[in-house]
């Protein structure tokens, strides 16, 4: 729980910021998602501008009736209230299919991107994804995404309508009457610079409110994440305190912003029906004296409603467009990374042929995030196909990057590896990476039956080979013990599986894939005696004409093995068999066995 609070080197996704022209850029070039369905795209911007016309068409309209009730009309009251209506039919159809075309065409698009942000950030560098918060990486598939897809489905024809509002409008009343448009316009300018200015800093202030209910939701992650941890410390009222003293700011900072929104609410409200009544006024004051007709004021007033609400959701439709570029570029930032393989690649990649020798020579690394802190200091080993080894040393010594660097999760920055002689980076990643298995401390399972689970070895498996699996692995028992079998539900909602049962499993998954090269890493808790021979069996069942590299902790294994190697802050200490090493005078190893392994040895 350490990394809590490091969000803050992050940029904040509410970030208050201008419009730029690189910005709307990504934005527009994410648009070619559209592209496969721009038919529908179109056909819906055709019902877009159909239903605008058709909005448009009802000041004047009722102007109409005005104009009858006036007696300056050719037509019939009846008349026109029957073409009002076959306007408002006209304008429910183009609506329906407004809404139903942009929805289908943004619901696909976004799929599209979806799934193209999902394949991207799993076919990333494990150095890359482990620089960002799996939170951050999963808003970017869901809220960004969404985002995007509110512009499509629900800005894009609101700007249209109110743009299209704003000319139209302003058109027909100065055809109407140009004095009073000019009189009604010179009020505008109050209103546009009162939302600009409020808007601007109603942003920032809703802005900071989201940031902290940001906060706030990452602190109920965290805490069910780690609910183990909180329990057993106790620690329930702090976490409550913690997530309190949040909301708390959270409402703070949303009643000084509730103060500004009322007053501009207000203002807006002020300022429009002023406006409204000031045309009204100088309206009048033109049909008196026979400038004018009452049906013209009518529909004046009308439009001039249309074009202040128009006016006025301006602000907020600057808000979703800057929100929606935000989105776009987070977005873009992961689509332009370059991935460390193709789908298609790793779809298409057979094992390659190899005996598994495996040389390491003068090995140098250091973690791409902490340059400067060197791991590895010149690591050379040789395992022969076939061999077993073990590497042993105390926590933090380098063990476990030894084995990252065999599966490439990094790259080394000096020395060599060789597998069959051949230089690691000579082999395809996912060709590299088919031959070889890993049985993980903590073995993760995903929401699914106990089938799928060992079927991760190998989803092409049949029904048979997965039986087989299972019982190499000495998993058959505990499997049948349960009613629903194979079928059986693991992970988050299911069946909690223990310690060893998982790492049954984990040796299933790894029999199955039947790698040439073979890492264990042994769990340090132990199990109990009965699941430990169980585990040890299967193991050793699984360890069978492969080569092995096991991280061990466990004398059982180590005893086995051809050559143990000791790390020691990332160099070789000692190397040799059991026996060499247990009689080394003052030797590491030595040390380590009698400091672990001194209770499993009088076991
Ligand atoms: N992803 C990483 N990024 C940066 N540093 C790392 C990373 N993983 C490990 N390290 C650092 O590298 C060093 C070696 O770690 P490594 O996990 O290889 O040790 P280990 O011997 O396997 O330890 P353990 O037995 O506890 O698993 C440690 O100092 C660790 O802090």
């Amino acid at each position: 729980m350490a990394d809590r609070n490091d969000n803050t080197d992050q940029p904040s996704p509410f970030a208050v910021r201008k419009i730029s022209w690189q910005g709307l850029k990504t934005t527009l070039d994410l648009f070619r998602y559209l592209k496969p369905y721009r038919v529908t795209f179109f056909i819906g911007l055709v019902f877009l501008a159909l239903s605008t016309g058709t909005s448009l068409a009802f000041p004047k309209l009722i102007g109409s009736i005005i104009e009858v009730i006036e007696g300056k009309s050719k037509y019939t009251i009846n008349q026109i209230t029957l073409f009002l209506f076959f306007i408002l039919i006209c304008q429910a159809i183009f609506s329906y299919f407004r809404i139903y075309l942009f929805t289908k065409v943004s619901e696909l698009a976004m799929t599209n991107i979806r799934s193209d942000v999902f394949t991207k950030i799993i076919t990333l560098p494990i150095a890359f994804l482990e620089q960002r918060r799996v939170g951050e990486l999963t808003s970017r598939i869901t809220s960004d995404v969404s985002q995007l897809q509110g512009l499509l489905s629900f800005t894009l024809a609101e700007v249209f309508r109110q743009i299209a509002t704003l000319v139209i409008g302003i058109s027909i009343l100065f055809y109407t009457s140009w004095k009073l448009t000019l009189f009604m316009l010179a009020t505008f300018p109050v209103l546009v610079i009162a939302s600009v200015f409020f808007g601007r800093h109603m942003r920032r202030l809703s802005r900071k409110a989201q940031d902290e209910l940001a906060a706030a939701n990452v602190v109920v992650e965290e805490t069910l994440q780690s609910v183990h941890v909180v329990k057993a410390f106790t620690n329930e009222p702090l976490e409550v305190n913690r997530y309190k003293t949040i909301l708390k700011r959270v409402v703070d900072l949303s009643l000084y912003a509730a103060t500004f929104r009322g007053g501009f609410v207000s203002f807006i409200i002020f300022a429009l029906f002023g406006g409204i009544v000031g045309v009204i006024w100088y309206g009048a004051g033109l049909v008196q004296a026979g400038e004018f007709g009452l049906s013209d004021l009518f529909t004046f007033i009308l439009y001039t409603t249309f074009i202040g609400a128009s006016i006025s959701g301006m602000g907020d439709l600057y808000a979703q467009i800057n929100k929606t570029i935000g989105a776009s570029e987070r977005i873009f930032e992961i689509l332009e990374e370059t991935p460390e393989l193709t789908l298609e690649s790793a779809e298409n990649a057979v094992a390659s042929p190899i005996s598994g020798q495996i040389v390491y020579k003068d090995v140098h690394f250091s973690y791409p995030s902490r340059k400067d802190l060197p791991v590895l200091k010149g690591i050379s080993l040789q395992i022969n196909a076939g061999e077993k080894i073990a590497l042993v040393g105390y926590s933090g010594a380098g063990k476990s990057t030894i084995v990252q660097l065999l599966m490439r999760f990094y790259d080394y920055q000096s020395g060599e590896i060789r597998i069959d002689g051949k230089l690691l980076h000579t082999y395809g990643l996912s060709e590299l990476r088919k031959n070889i298995a890993i049985v993980p401390q903590e073995v993760m399972l995903f929401g699914g039956t106990i089938y799928e689970n060992i079927a991760y070895g190998k989803p092409a498996a049949s029904r048979d080979e997965i039986y087989d699996a299972a019982k190499r692995a000495y998993a058959l028992e505990f499997i049948d013990s349960f009613p629903e079998k194979f079928e059986t539900i693991v992970g988050e909602r299911g069946v909690k599986l223990s310690g060893g049962q998982r790492q049954r499993i984990a040796i299933a998954r790894a029999i199955l894939k039947n790698p040439k090269i073979l890492i264990l890493d042994e769990a340090t808790s132990s199990l109990d005696a009965e699941s430990e021979k169980l585990v040890q069996i299967a193991l050793d069942e699984l360890m069978k004409n492969r080569t092995t590299i096991v991280i061990a902790h466990r004398l059982a294994t180590i005893r086995k093995v051809d050559m143990i190697y000791v790390i020691r802050e990332g160099r070789i200490a000692e190397s040799g068999s059991h026996q060499e090493l247990t009689v080394l005078d003052n030797g590491l190893y030595a040390n380590l066995i009698k400091l672990q392994f001194e209770n499993a040895e009088t076991n």
